[in-house]
């Protein structure tokens, strides 16, 4: 029997409705949204690289386009809650349930519990979905799953399966927000201990996430790109532009290369690098040691035009290097394929940034399935390779200049736990970074004691990127012997 009170796998064994059920229109918003999280399941697609590749080829454009968009990151946000949801309307496993039953039901339930659409929609473009391609008998499942969600709003669902916040906030916290347990114990660890804190991140880390452009410095001013843009200019970088919404590929400037689209925490960590205090002048020999796909480096590669000194970027992958080329084509900046741990490079750089290869914990928001696709371990493998390219890093520096270590994620192993280790196997020196992470006079709210920086979403609208800045230790005096 395959229901929702059966106990056979549903819907296994592949389709059991052939081809008289394929020709039944379906709504092409729900079946590319639909499409999109079958390939994320099925192949571990991206969904933020395979939704607009698929809107284009089937020609969905404007409101349609952002209603597949809302739909498909959202269920793929969601995706741990609603599973919790649908296994028990379903009165069975998720794993029990057959794959692409499951995407249609995480899209439907998606709709009933965080959407405006009616439950009449939400339920019936679902049951179209399975009936074309799966038979009535499969579809009456899916209905009668949808309805019994239906029955309820997402709170009520949350009421009666989320852990209790008082027994159990982080695991009430985890589900309420979509986010995986381990993720929500991480971002408590690298808070403040508090459980507001820890709600109002998860929450910023479950909304969907503004668009920030960056100027190219020397072509545009923000000022003159949040009137072409329509958007308003940054908080923290005066290059950044925050967008309102639509597509930031169809604006003419961000076409001709005089804007590109980037994280404010992003910008933020590139300028603390042109920022932070050398002993002695800067002999204009910068390096970026994980380069690609070139987004900071292209921004230093702008600076460093402007203040006349050369960028190398560094990066292991060839793919990767050729994204650096082109995004800063013209500029002061020489591509170097290489193993960042030893690239081979005369020492003496006056600044070296590593943005290191991390889990991505901190931009979760933008890669709408990433949280649940990591998992624990995935650091452990990061950890090492990351103290080996920042211990590079302090081998390339020159004395006196500095080198500043970032990670686009808040997990304690990646940021301070990578630092501390290797200042104290390299006899490094961390200096106070948060003066450089904001523009002049800015009241700009840097939590914590220093002298590392942890950016949030929830305090500062960027992504939850980390930075500190280190000095190498001094050369060992040259023993005199008379
Ligand atoms: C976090 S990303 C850097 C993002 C980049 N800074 C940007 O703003 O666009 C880390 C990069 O390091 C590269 N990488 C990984 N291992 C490396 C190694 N051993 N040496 C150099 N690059 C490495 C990855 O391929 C990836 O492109």
């Amino acid at each position: 029997m395959s229901g929702p009170t059966g106990r056979g796998p549903v819907g296994a064994g592949g389709r059991s409705g052939g081809s008289k059920f394929r020709d039944k229109a379906v709504d092409p918003v729900r079946a590319v949204a639909r499409d999109v999280l079958r390939a994320v399941r099925e192949r571990d697609a991206y969904a933020n690289l395979l939704l607009p590749a698929l809107l284009r080829e089937r020609g969905i454009s404007g409101r349609d386009a952002a209603l597949a968009t809302e739909l498909t990151y959202g269920t793929a946000r969601a995706q741990g809650t609603l599973d919790a949801v649908i296994a028990a309307a379903a009165g069975r496993p998720i794993a029990e349930i057959d794959g692409s039953l499951l995407d249609v039901l995480r899209l439907g339930a998606y709709q009933l519990l965080r959407t405006r659409i009616g439950a009449h929609a939400a339920v019936s473009t679902s049951v179209d979905l399975v009936r074309a391609e799966a038979g009535q008998g499969l579809a009456g499942f899916v209905n009668a799953v949808l309805r019994k969600i239906s029955q309820r709003d997402e709170d009520l669902w949350v009421e009666e399966l989320a852990p209790s916040i008082v027994d159990d906030p982080v695991g009430n916290l985890a589900f309420t927000y979509a986010h995986p347990r381990w993720i929500a114990e991480v971002f408590a660890d690298a808070l403040d201990g508090s459980v507001g804190s820890l709600q109002a991140a998860l929450a910023a880390d479950d909304a969907r996430p503004p668009v920030h452009l960056v100027a190219r410095p020397g072509q545009i001013t923000a000022t003159e790109l949040a009137l072409m843009s329509g958007g308003a200019e940054g908080r923290l970088s005066p290059y950044c532009v925050y967008l309102p919404g639509g597509d930031p590929g169809r604006l003419d400037v961000v076409r001709d290369g005089l804007a590109g689209v980037q994280d404010e925490g992003s910008q933020v960590v590139a300028l603390a690098l042109t920022r932070a205090p050398l002993d002695g002048p800067d002999g204009g020999r910068w390096l970026d040691l994980c380069a690609g796909p070139g987004g900071k480096a292209a921004l230093l590669g702008s600076l460093a035009e402007l203040s006349g000194a050369h960028l190398d970027a560094v990066e292991i992958s060839e793919h990767r290097a050729d994204l650096i080329d082109s995004i800063t084509a013209g500029l002061p900046v020489t591509v170097v394929v290489a193993d960042g741990r030893d690239p081979g490079l005369a020492p003496g750089y006056d600044r070296v940034l590593v943005d290191a290869p991390c889990s991505g914990l901190g931009s979760l928001r933008r890669r709408p399935e990433a949280r649940w696709r990591r998992v624990p371990g995935d650091v452990d493998e990061l950890v090492p390779l990351q103290r080996e390219l920042l211990t590079s890093a302090l081998r390339l520096v020159r004395p006196g200049g500095v080198v500043v270590y970032s990670t686009c994620s808040p997990h304690p192993a990646e940021t301070i736990g990578v630092v501390d280790a290797v200042c104290a196997a390299t006899g490094a020196e961390q200096i106070d970074a948060r003066p450089f992470v904001a523009t002049d006079g800015m009241d700009f709210p840097v939590p914590g004691p220093g002298p590392q920086v942890q950016l949030w979403p929830h305090l500062h609208g960027t992504d939850a990127m980390f930075l500190a800045v280190l000095r190498p230790a001094p050369a060992a005096p040259t023993a005199h012997i008379d």
